[in-house]
């Protein structure tokens, strides 16, 4: 009952948005990886709800596979994006800048007769790779078509960089044909790159995981937190979907159908969670006309950050669509 009031909660919210006409936000709570080589999984996807659809030709596809994914992701494109009974976004992720794939990648989703509404570029890991696909992208798309870019930082170097990296992305953006909208934070193949293996607290990827969410806030991005590839413990999917909120997070990458509706619920507020923070708002006016600034609130003391945490709270739906 709960999920139904909040996902309606979610639909009002980005239907005022639409009629406000303010400058649309597409929320990525569950960013759902589809292998681009099987155009079943592809046709599946389209039935699922997920806020973001990336069709891969990366680490999802077998080597000997990658111009299969990009042929059958092209002839999906050519058919147009399905429309489904809610806004979602229509990506790709193309193979790093460092293989010899990723041109032919992008050429197949740029030429196809229509475009996705975004592009993901993994293992970005200097602001000259940035600059790179930047030209490239040039060459297909004129400069009234503008896509999304969503950014992957998954190695030790790239998170020695990432300031960088997204000064740069933000700067090319303003003349570019592209506009930046997350950070995601690739905690599998950081793993592998700092020689380690992954546990299931987490705790080996704590500095990288938090490091990324900071820089994501600085530049107004959306911060997307790693994958549970345990993808059958659903409780456990929930508990880290939790933990990634707490830390600032606004939204996960998921590998299977059954992770979609946990990752998507969980990556909004409560019903109480939303009563407190109103209730708080409304508490707070009322204190600071009787020129209080500090005061009790359900047994807690409130004042100004208080305050603005709840403020998080109420916005965070709103924030969805702003
Ligand atoms: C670290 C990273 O880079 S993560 C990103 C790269 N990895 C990926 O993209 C993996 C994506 N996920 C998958 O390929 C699969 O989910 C697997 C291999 C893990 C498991 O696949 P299956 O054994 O087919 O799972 P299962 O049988 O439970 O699937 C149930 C249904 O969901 C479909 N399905 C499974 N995964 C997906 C998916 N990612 N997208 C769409 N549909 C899917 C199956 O085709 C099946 O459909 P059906 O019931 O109509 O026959
Ligand atoms: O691409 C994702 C990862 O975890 O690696
Ligand atoms: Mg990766």
């Amino acid at each position: 009952m709960n999920s139904i009031i909040r996902q309606r909660l979610f639909q009002q919210i980005v239907s005022l948005a639409k009629i406000s006409g303010r400058n649309y936000y597409i929320p990525r709570r569950a960013l759902l990886y589809v292998p681009g080589d099987d155009p079943k999984k592809i046709s599946k996807s389209f039935t699922l709800d997920a806020d973001c659809i990336a069709l891969d030709c990366e680490d999802g596809v077998a080597i000997n596979r990658k111009e299969n994914a990009r042929e059958t992701i092209r002839s999906f494109l050519d058919k147009g994006k399905p429309t489904l009974s809610r806004d979602y976004d229509l990506g790709v992720r193309i193979n790093s800048l460092e293989t010899p794939y990723w041109q032919e990648d992008l050429k197949a989703c740029l030429t196809a007769k229509f475009l996705p509404d975004t592009i993901l570029v993994p293992k970005i890991e200097t602001d000259e790779t940035v600059r790179l696909f930047s030209d490239e992208l040039g060459k297909y798309i004129g400069t009234n078509q503008i896509l999304n870019l969503i950014i992957y930082i998954e190695s030790a170097k790239a998170f020695i960089n990432l300031v960088d990296i997204c000064k740069t992305t933000e700067s090319l953006s303003k003349t570019g044909n592209f506009r930046p909208v997350c950070l995601v934070f690739g905690s599998d193949d950081f793993c592998a790159n700092i020689g380690i293996t992954r546990t299931e607290d987490a705790n080996e990827v704590l500095y990288a995981r938090q490091k990324l969410v900071l820089v994501a806030k600085a530049f107004h991005l959306q911060a997307i937190d790693m994958v549970y590839i345990k993808y059958k413990d659903l409780e456990g999917l929930k508990m880290q979907c939790q933990q990634g909120m707490r830390m600032g997070y606004t939204g996960k990458q998921v590998i299977h159908p059954g992770q979609v509706s946990v990752v998507q619920d969980a990556f909004l507020p409560s019903p109480s969670q939303i009563e407190w923070a109103l209730g708080l708002l409304k508490s707070f006016e009322e204190h600071q006309k009787q020129g209080k600034g500090a005061f009790t609130y359900k047994g807690n003391m409130i004042d100004m950050p208080t305050m603005k945490q709840a403020e998080n709270t109420a916005k965070l739906a709103r924030l969805k669509t702003s």
